[in-house]
């Protein structure tokens, strides 16, 4: 059973959950179109255009808004702010709805929320934009840079000013815009159970066109589908969903049929169940009964029976495992910073402090874990995001503290035009915009036979 409210009220109260409150842009996405699922395909994509589109700008929009009204956006009522951000996300971004229907919709729904007394000022700010969108004075480009790209691309300036001092202008300028754009849904094909071919073909049938990814064989970018978990091919577990620099994990660690890996921070499991594939035993770890519940969801979704879990706090030695892993994941918590297109809220829930105490977290997690491989095992430490401080330094940082650890040359393990200088130093970062994936970061570190640690 669901409820009578449109499309604009159920995207209202989502944009009140995320933006006023704690909860995260996928987890309401989902539950929303899970609990609306008998709505008319055509509705449900509007409910995820309009809500992905307006977190992803708010920024911008706010300060669209405050170009004309005469209350700054802070000082609206939490719902006030929230129905005319997502009315200019209408004017400004979707424009096969004529800007009419957007001021009524809004009075509309103003008024059925108890602001009957608000919707004189809800249109008339929302007319006003619709008939100046040409005045609109954006920030000059030459004068502050960061300030430009926080307001253009709606990310908060902290972040902007970081990475410009981490990458060139423009490669910020292109995560920027990737970041705003549409994602693709890449998957892999579950091998166990078909092969790429076959998946392909059954997928088709369904009606979804799959293409292949570049970087590896396995991997389709899959478009024309609506409610992905209602397919066959998802349900019988024919794939997962898996952006393809999380799968290049999976190929650097190149697991062989005896080895036994540790994966430290598992849940959903995407990793753990891809080096599954080719290990003898896989031990899958999280923090949380339910974290590891969803681990557990996905092996039996994908038939898999070489994967054990477990409830274990990274932090702590595991003293039954200490030395015994070929392979230890380390694929952990970070600031998300290249994963924006699908976590966008992440830009602003992130503060300078949390990212601080995750590099923190990062080192107190390795300096634990990279006792639980054996002489001659790796160590993949990796992370979605594209802060050099949770990665390159972090590696860097381990090198110089781990004495019996190197990197090694991870060419072998990637197609061709991935190869540079940094892989051949042991680590692959991805940029979203410069790669066709996330951004993400990966390194390989060996142990070398005589063991210090
Ligand atoms: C980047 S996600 C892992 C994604 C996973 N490797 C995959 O491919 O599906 C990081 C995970 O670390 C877990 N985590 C955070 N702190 C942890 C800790 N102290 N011990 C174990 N897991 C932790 C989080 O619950 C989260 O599931």
């Amino acid at each position: 059973m669901t409820d009578h409210k449109n499309e604009r009220e159920i995207v209202l109260d989502m944009l009140l959950e995320v933006i006023e409150g704690d909860q995260f842009s996928h987890a309401v996405l989902n539950n929303t179109l899970k609990r609306y699922q008998d709505r008319p395909k055509h509705e449900r994509a509007f409910i995820s255009r309009l809500f992905a589109g307006t977190v992803k700008h708010y920024i911008t929009l706010d300060y669209i808004i405050e170009q004309f009204s005469s209350v700054p956006v802070r000082k609206m009522k939490p719902l006030i702010r929230n129905l005319l951000r997502l009315s200019t996300y209408q004017l400004m971004y979707m424009d096969k709805i004529p800007a009419s229907a957007v001021c009524n919709e809004a009075v509309k729904l103003a008024k059925r929320r108890g602001f009957a007394g608000l919707s004189g000022f809800v249109n008339a700010n929302l007319r006003t934009i619709a008939r100046r969108k040409d005045d609109i004075r954006f920030p000059d480009k030459d004068k502050n840079f960061g300030y430009y790209l926080s307001i253009m691309y709606s990310v908060p300036q902290w972040i902007a000013d970081m990475l410009l001092k981490q990458y060139k202008p423009e490669q910020v300028e292109t995560m920027l815009i990737a970041s705003l754009r549409e994602k693709d849904i890449t998957i892999r094909c579950n091998i166990k159970k078909a092969t790429p071919d076959e998946l392909k073909k059954l997928l088709s049938n369904e009606g979804v066109t799959a293409a292949e990814h570049p970087y590896l064989k396995e991997a389709f970018i899959i478009k024309d589908f609506d409610y992905l978990e209602g397919l066959d091919t998802f349900k019988k577990g024919l794939f997962t969903i898996q952006d393809a620099s999380s799968m290049l994990v999976g190929k650097i660690a190149g697991a062989k049929n005896d080895d036994f890996v540790v994966d430290v921070c598992a849940a959903p499991g995407g990793k753990s169940l891809h080096l599954a594939e080719n290990a003898a035993l896989v031990s899958a770890r999280d923090l949380t009964e339910y974290k590891v519940g969803l681990i557990n969801e996905n092996i039996r979704r994908m038939g898999l029976n070489n994967i054990e879990t477990k409830v274990w706090d990274a932090r702590v030695l595991d003293p039954d495992i200490v030395g015994k892993a070929d392979i230890v994941i380390a694929d952990l918590p970070c600031s998300g910073l290249g994963v924006l297109g699908k976590k966008y809220d992440i830009k602003y829930k992130l503060t300078q402090n949390q990212q601080k105490e995750l590099v923190t977290l990062q080192r107190e997690i390795l300096d634990v874990v990279c006792r639980y491989v054996k002489p001659g095992g790796v160590l993949i430490y990796s992370t979605c995001t594209v802060d050099r401080r949770e990665n390159i330094d972090n590696m860097d940082w381990f090198l110089r503290n781990h004495k019996d650890f190197e990197a090694e040359n991870i060419n072998d393990f990637l197609p061709e035009e991935l190869h540079s200088d940094t892989t051949k130093n042991g680590y692959l970062q991805l940029l979203q915009g410069v790669h066709p994936t996330d951004g993400f970061f990966i390194c390989r570190l060996r142990k070398t036979k005589q063991t210090l640690c």
